[in-house]
């Protein structure tokens, strides 16, 4: 149904034909959705027509207890696309169009458990219950999504944004490990060996005792281990057909379904625009100047509930092509604004392997922020532009993209684009170079010469899904003057430590037409403590911490120059072998952890690892 045009936009060239006609499909069930819900998120809606499976925790996008996937149909590709969400800041109407399936939708009593389900049931994985939907749907979401079977690794980065309170992890992790098909030898009963006989194990391919503790039969009165419930989970138990008969299809209407531009209302006047082409959006945005343009939502969404901001008018820009522009060109990348951050992480992937590792120094970087920016869901919604004209002084990205020499093109109503340099694009507290009719359309991010050196650092309190302390983006350029390496350009910004990101301007100063070598590192120290000054009372606290990390930084950086350009011949700087940690980025083995307990025969149940009877039912979420 075509929706009237407001006299704003009446008399207009891009004068369009709105639609309010919103379809989704829930759990392959279609549902049309009514005019008025623009206020509502995803859980809401969810959880008022009855599935109350997905549950609200935190609200802002951290805890993962509202996990849902999504799946949408990408017509180049020709292929249906899944992915986890956090419900509980997912704006209803962005989902037009796309099947949401819910922990409702994975398994039911009358289905019987999905095979992640009762993994997760017979490993001793819940306890509460509460987090135990969440848990399922990443999984489930990570499974669908994945051509192959995962590695561990995978699992576990999949779980980074559900949290648990109860249970601990190690029971859940175990629990998924067996989705992680690394050898076959697994599921044929015969594992390979290594060549002293010793049994090697398919999950870690080291040495180890698994394959017996697979042996559910085995002498009940020795010490067991819970792992021994590693059975693969191929079926399901309740009528014997494999489970993937039952896995829910993409709709074949989506498939067909053209997008239309909508225009929705919600609560108290709210008005939600969803344009499909630039020109729409730029005349909206000349229309309403203060309309409120939406990505992920995973800001405004916490700006909404926590922070009592209004917004009456919200534009989704998600379905605006010029935006999501992923291009490779000559002078480097070109990342559209509303590119979401998971696709950035696929497509950097892709661009490092395939050109030379100095050009891609900066690519390098930028994955490397990413690994440890927020959660998976987060990830799979939040977007580039969302991120840099949120302009948060803990930003990940932000003092990468001002270290990297990046540039925003800028585009305003009249469809004039203006480019400016990322290093001043930040004016203040949450405050951008962008006008009221101005929008970001992209990022150019500039390929490294050879010899320049970028890196990312972030200290949070813990590393999977947390806020930075203190963030650092770093960048050298060294050339030869007479037979020396000296710095010609250098950049050193920081995260954290003031409003915006902010660069250590005497320190870079300082640091140019000179030869990196440890007897600058004192000045330089001293130079940073001046650029990067920490008050006693500065927002965040503990300021020493924190202003002894900006000097870590710069210290990790150097050395990590210093050991690069000694392995290329071009400095014979002493390097300390005792600092080689402090260069080596971080990697965190997949996690182990046994638990052995002795079965004391006593008649009763007591003292036997059993399912506790919830346990299927906490699966399901239906408790
Ligand atoms: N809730 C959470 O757990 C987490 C939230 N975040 C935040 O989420 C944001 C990620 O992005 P989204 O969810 O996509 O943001 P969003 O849809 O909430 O939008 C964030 C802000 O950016 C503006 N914006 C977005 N695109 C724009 C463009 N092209 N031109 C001008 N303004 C634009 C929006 O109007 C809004 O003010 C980051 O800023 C970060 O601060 C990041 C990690 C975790
Ligand atoms: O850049 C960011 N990185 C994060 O991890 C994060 N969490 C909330 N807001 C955030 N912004």
């Amino acid at each position: 149904m075509a929706g009237s045009l407001t006299k704003a936009e009446e008399g207009t060239a891009a004068a369009v034909d709105w639609s309010d006609e919103a379809v989704i499909y829930v759990n392959g069930v279609r549902r049309v959705l009514p005019n008025g819900l623009a206020h509502l998120t995803l859980l809401q809606y969810l959880r008022d027509i009855g599935l109350r499976g997905t549950k609200l925790g935190c609200g802002e996008g951290g805890c993962g207890a509202c996990t849902v996937m999504i799946s949408c149909y990408d017509r180049t590709t020709k292929e249906s696309q899944h992915f986890a969400i956090n419900a509980c800041l997912a704006p209803l109407y962005s989902f037009e169009g796309m099947h949401i399936i819910t922990i409702e939708g994975v398994g039911d009593r009358q289905r019987g458990l999905h095979p992640v389900q009762e993994r997760l049931a017979e490993a001793h994985g819940s306890q509460c219950g509460f987090c135990t939907p969440g848990f399922v749907m990443s999984m489930y979401a990570l499974l669908r999504s994945s051509k192959r079977p995962p590695t561990e690794e995978q699992i576990e980065d999949s779980l980074a944004g559900n949290l648990c309170r109860c249970t601990g992890y190690r029971p859940i992790i175990d629990a998924f490990r067996v989705f992680a098909k690394t050898d076959d030898s697994f599921y044929t009963g015969s594992p390979s060996e290594n060549a002293n006989g010793q049994a090697i194990c398919p999950s870690t391919g080291k040495p180890c005792s698994c394959r017996n503790e697979t042996d559910v039969g085995a002498d009940e009165s020795s010490l067991l281990s819970s792992v021994k419930t590693y059975l693969p989970c191929s079926y399901n138990e309740i009528d014997g057909n494999a489970y993937s008969e039952k896995e829910l299809i993409f709709p074949p209407e989506l498939q067909l379904r053209k997008y239309m531009p909508l225009k929705l209302n919600g609560f108290n006047g709210v008005r939600w625009y969803r344009p499909l082409k630039l020109e729409q959006l730029l005349h909206l945005k000349s229309c309403y100047p203060d309309a409120k343009l939406i990505i992920g939502n995973s800001e405004v969404g916490v700006e909404t509930k926590f922070k009592n901001a209004q917004y009456k008018v919200m534009i989704s820009v998600t379905h605006v092509p010029e935006l999501h522009t992923l291009r490779v060109e000559e002078d480097g990348l070109q990342i559209g604004s509303a590119v979401r951050l998971a696709q950035l992480q696929k497509f950097l992937k892709e661009v490092i392997a395939e050109r030379g590792s100095h050009e891609t120094s900066s690519c390098q970087a930028i994955l490397g922020q990413l690994k440890w920016f927020a959660g998976t869901q987060v990830r799979n919604v939040a977007s580039v532009g969302g991120n840099i004209c949120t302009a948060s002084p803990i930003s990940d990205l932000n003092p990468l993209w001002m270290a990297t020499r990046a540039k925003f093109q800028i585009i305003d109503v009249n469809n004039n684009v203006r480019t400016t340099v990322a290093k001043d694009f930040f004016l203040g507290y949450r405050e951008v170079d962008l006008e009221a009719d101005e929008i970001l359309l992209s990022v150019i991010l500039p390929w490294t010469r050879p010899f320049e050196y970028v890196k990312e650092f972030k200290q949070a309190h813990r590393r999977e899904d947390d806020i930075a302390l203190v963030n650092a983006g770093m960048r050298v350029h060294v050339t030869e003057a007479e037979g020396n390496w000296i710095v010609s350009d250098v950049s050193i910004v920081y995260g954290g430590v003031a409003a915006v990101p902010l660069t250590a301007a005497k320190t870079e100063k300082f640091l140019v037409g000179k030869k990196l070598d440890n007897g600058l590192l004192d000045e330089t120290f001293n130079l940073l403590k001046e650029d990067i000054p920490l008050a006693e009372n500065a927002p965040g606290g503990m300021v020493e911490f924190r202003s002894s990390l900006t000097l870590s930084f710069f210290f990790k950086f150097f050395l990590y120059v210093t050991h690069e350009m000694n392995i290329k011949g071009l400095s014979n700087e002493r390097f300390d072998a005792a600092n080689m940690s402090a260069i080596q980025s971080y990697t965190r083995p997949v996690t182990v952890g046994t638990q052995d307990y002795e079965l004391v025969g006593q008649g009763s149940a007591v003292g036997q690892p059993m399912v506790h009877t919830s346990a299927m039912l906490q699966v399901l979420s239906v408790v």
